[in-house]
Formats: structure tokens, sequence, C-alpha cells
């Protein structure tokens, strides 16, 4: 992409838009979605059932057959035409191909699945059936016991809106109707992880801190609709930050590119320096939200007309899940054009009592784990809640969210991925 003239470098010149100090955290959520809104959707691609799960339609989907898509027998027993006694005939499994037409007075011994011969009145199961020798009577209802072509739903119908998630009963529908694949849309993610002291393997020791961010970010971003592609390391150089953000936001596939740490103000924090060499478009920079106070939100289009975006997350694990909720989860669950998940989805209580004291800070909106009733009723911080530590939000159910001047004991949810 373009980069700064090196005359400009670290002197300001022409940037695009710049939020200038902490956001309020609503104000960042809605800036996050509304980028999202505006980058324009994830490009739409074709993936076969089998990875297709987690997508969201990009496209109305359509009965390629009928459901069922022939006429099939509901029940074991015999398919008979006209007035019994009948004589039987024959037998047709499930998997042959249509069998003669039956004559009036006949029957042919059948399964369920299997295509009922034309002429058929209705199907007379076994425990209805009286078999003598070569005939079998019984009291039958036309139609009885027959699947009729289409009856559930007619070949060429649109069945699911587009924007509807794939989920596993989705898959199955999707097949019942003939597809092998689906057009679905899934923003694409790279992930850079900076840190010289950050390892992603074994046990750390002195001064060496294990990658919690990079395993948690693919969970997190599935389920906002969207996939991270890779997860790469870029150590704590501003020039080695530059080239690997200038690298992951040129690949075309790439619609959002995470960086985890080097977001806040200390010598080895070169995320702000990377942005302006990129001439990158800042629309958050800070979130007035504890944990989670240095994360950004860029992009590396026009500000009328938005490119690749950049989010970046603090270092401190928590308060990187907290940006990631605050930021990145509205604006991957936009592109992908889905709800946000955090609201809980339906049925899930968006604001409940707390219980337990929980202190508002000053200015800034804190974010507090917490685990909710069994009756969903009543919420109650489990603690362990440091920027550095993700114990408490790995045993909680949801975030609580805790303006400044909260006086309880109503607290929004911001939920977690269960
Ligand atoms: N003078 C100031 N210092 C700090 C401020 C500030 O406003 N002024 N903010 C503090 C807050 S709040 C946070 S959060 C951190 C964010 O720092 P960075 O995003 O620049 O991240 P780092 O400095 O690289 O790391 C912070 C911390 O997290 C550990 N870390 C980094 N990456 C990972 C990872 N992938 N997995 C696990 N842990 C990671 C790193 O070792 C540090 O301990 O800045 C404060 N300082
Ligand atoms: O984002 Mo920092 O404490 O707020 O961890």
């Amino acid at each position: 992409m373009r980069r700064r003239e090196a005359a400009g470098r670290g002197r300001g010149g022409e940037r695009g838009p710049r939020a200038r100090g902490p956001v309020p955290w609503q104000e960042a959520r809605a800036a996050a979605r509304w980028l999202g809104g505006r980058a324009g959707a994830a490009v739409p691609s074709r993936e076969p059932l089998a990875g297709a799960l987690g997508a969201t339609l990009a496209e109305d989907l359509l009965a390629l057959v009928g459901i069922p898509s022939y006429d099939a027998a509901a029940m074991d027993g015999y398919a008979v035409a006209g007035a019994g006694p009948w004589a039987v005939v024959g037998r047709v499994l499930a998997g042959e191909g249509p069998s003669a037409p039956l004559g009036s007075g006949q029957a042919v011994e059948i399964a369920t699945g299997a295509v009922v011969p034309e002429g058929t009145l209705a199907v007379l199961p076994y425990e209805a059936a009286h078999r003598g020798g070569g005939t079998v009577a019984g009291e039958v209802q036309p139609g009885r016991h027959v699947r009729r072509c289409g009856e559930d739903t007619e070949a060429g119908a649109a069945v699911l809106a587009a924007g509807t998630v794939v989920t596993p009963t989705v898959l199955g529908l999707a097949a019942s109707l003939g597809h092998d694949a689906l057009t679905v849309r899934r923003p694409r993610v790279t992930v850079l992880v900076t840190g010289d002291e950050v390892t992603a393997s074994g046990v750390p020791g002195p001064g060496v801190v294990r990658d919690a961010i990079g395993p948690m970010l693919p969970g997190l971003a599935a389920w906002a609709g969207a996939r991270v592609d890779r997860i790469d390391r870029a150590a704590d150089s501003a020039a080695e930050l530059v080239a690997a953000l200038d690298a992951a936001v040129s690949r075309p596939e790439t619609g959002v590119v995470v960086v985890c740490g080097a977001s806040s103000r200390g010598p080895a924090d070169h995320l702000r320096a990377a942005l302006d060499e990129l001439t990158a478009t800042v629309l958050v920079d800070s979130v007035a939200c504890r944990p989670g106070h240095p994360q950004l939100l860029a992009h590396t289009g026009r500000p009328e007309r938005p490119g690749t975006v950049i989010a970046g997350l603090p270092g401190n694990p928590n308060a990187a899940l907290v940006a990631g909720l605050t930021l990145l989860v509205p604006l991957l669950a936009a592109l992908a054009g889905r709800p946000d998940p955090a609201a809980g989805g339906p049925g899930a209580p968006r604001r409940i009592p707390l219980d337990g004291g929980v202190r508002p800070h000053a200015v800034d909106t804190r974010l507090v784990p917490v685990r909710v009733g069994a009756d969903g009723r009543r919420a109650e911080p489990v603690g362990h809640d440091r920027p550095g530590t993700l114990r408490g939000a790995a045993g909680a159910d949801a975030f609580a969210v805790i303006p400044p001047g909260w006086a309880g004991p109503d607290a929004e949810l911001l939920w977690l991925p269960r």
C-alpha cells in the first residue's frame, strides 16, 4: 500500500482524520460496526458443505430439488391401487428407480423411502395389513403414508434468506436440497502478534510470556462469522512492524488485520508509528474502558472509502479480550452481515442485576467478568479480572458493563462465546 514520503515521516503531515483522546466505550463499538458496514461486506466465496460451517449465506438458499424429491413411501408395507383386497405383484426397495405402474386391485410390497409406483392410492403399513397367500387386505385412506414430491418444499423455492448463519442444521438442509457447496461470506483475518518476550509454545521462563491472544482469536473471529487465515509474528522493531503490516494489508483476500500488543506508548510500542507510516486512517485511538484502554481501529482507505481494516489490541490478554469484544467482534459481524453475537442471541438477558460490590471507574467504562445464575436473573463477578489474566473471563459467561457513575443494580451484559 501507499507509504508516507520519507520527508514527512514522523512529522504528522497529511493523515486521515484521527480520533483525539479516548473514545467512549459505546461509541467505539458503534464506530466498529459502522466501519464494518462501510468497508463493504466480505467478498462472497464458494465453500464445500464440509467447510461452510459458521459462515453466513451470501445469497438465498434455493431448493435444487423438492422435499421430498419424488413420491415416496412413508411406511414399510404395501403400495396399493384401487379397491382391495389387492394382488401382490412385486416388491420395491429404497434406492431402486421407479417401478412399473400399478393397476387397480394390485399392490407391491414397499420400503420406507422407496419410489411409489404410478397409480398408488396409499401405503398400507404392515401393522394394518392382512396377508394371505398372494393377496393383501386392509383399510386405507387415499394418500395415506405417501410423501408427495415437493409437499414440504417445492423445487425452486427460496428456503433460507441471505444473512442466515450456516449451522449444522443448515448444512443438512442444503444437502437435502441438492447442494454440494454454498456461496457464503466469511471475512478473512490476519493476526500479527508482536513482542520480543512473547513465545508460541512451551512453559515460559523468566522474562518470557506465552502468547495468550493468538490462541484466542480464531474462536472469537469464528463466533463473529469470520476466519483467521494466518497468525504471523513481528519483533518489537518499527521497521519490522511496518513491513509485516504492509504485507498483511496488501494481501487481497485479507479484510482485517489484527495487531496484538504494541498499542501503548512505550519505547517498543510501534503501532501508531506504523499506521502513520502506512498513511492509514485512524478512527479510534484508545477507548475509555478498563481494561482495554490502548486499542485502535484504522483502515488503509480514504475516509469516504474504507480499505483493509486494522484493529490494534493491547498486549495484556484480558485487555485484548475486552478490546476484541469492543472493536473486533462488532466489526467482523458487520462485515459478515450478521448481528453482534455478544448480544447473546434470542432469549439471552441483556441487562440483569449484579450481586456483590462493583465500583464504577470515575471516567472509564469497566468490563467485569461475571457468571450468570442458572435462572438468568442475576449475575455475580468472578474475580481474577486484572488486565494480565484470563482466569476470570475463562470462567465467566459474560462481561458486565459498568459505565462511569453506575449505581446499580442492573448492568448490561456483553456475552462471551460459550
Ligand atoms: N505509560 C503507559 N504505559 C502503559 C499504558 C499507558 O497508558 N501508559 N497502558 C497500559 C495498558 S492499560 C496496557 S493494556 C498495556 C498495553 O500495552 P501494549 O499493547 O503496548 O502491549 P505490550 O506492551 O506489548 O504488552 C503489555 C503486556 O502484555 C504482555 N503481552 C504482550 N503480548 C502478549 C500476548 N500475545 N500474550 C500474552 N501476553 C502478552 C506483555 O508481556 C506485557 O506484560 O500497556 C500498559 N502500559
Ligand atoms: O488495557 Mo490495559 O489495563 O487497560 O490492560
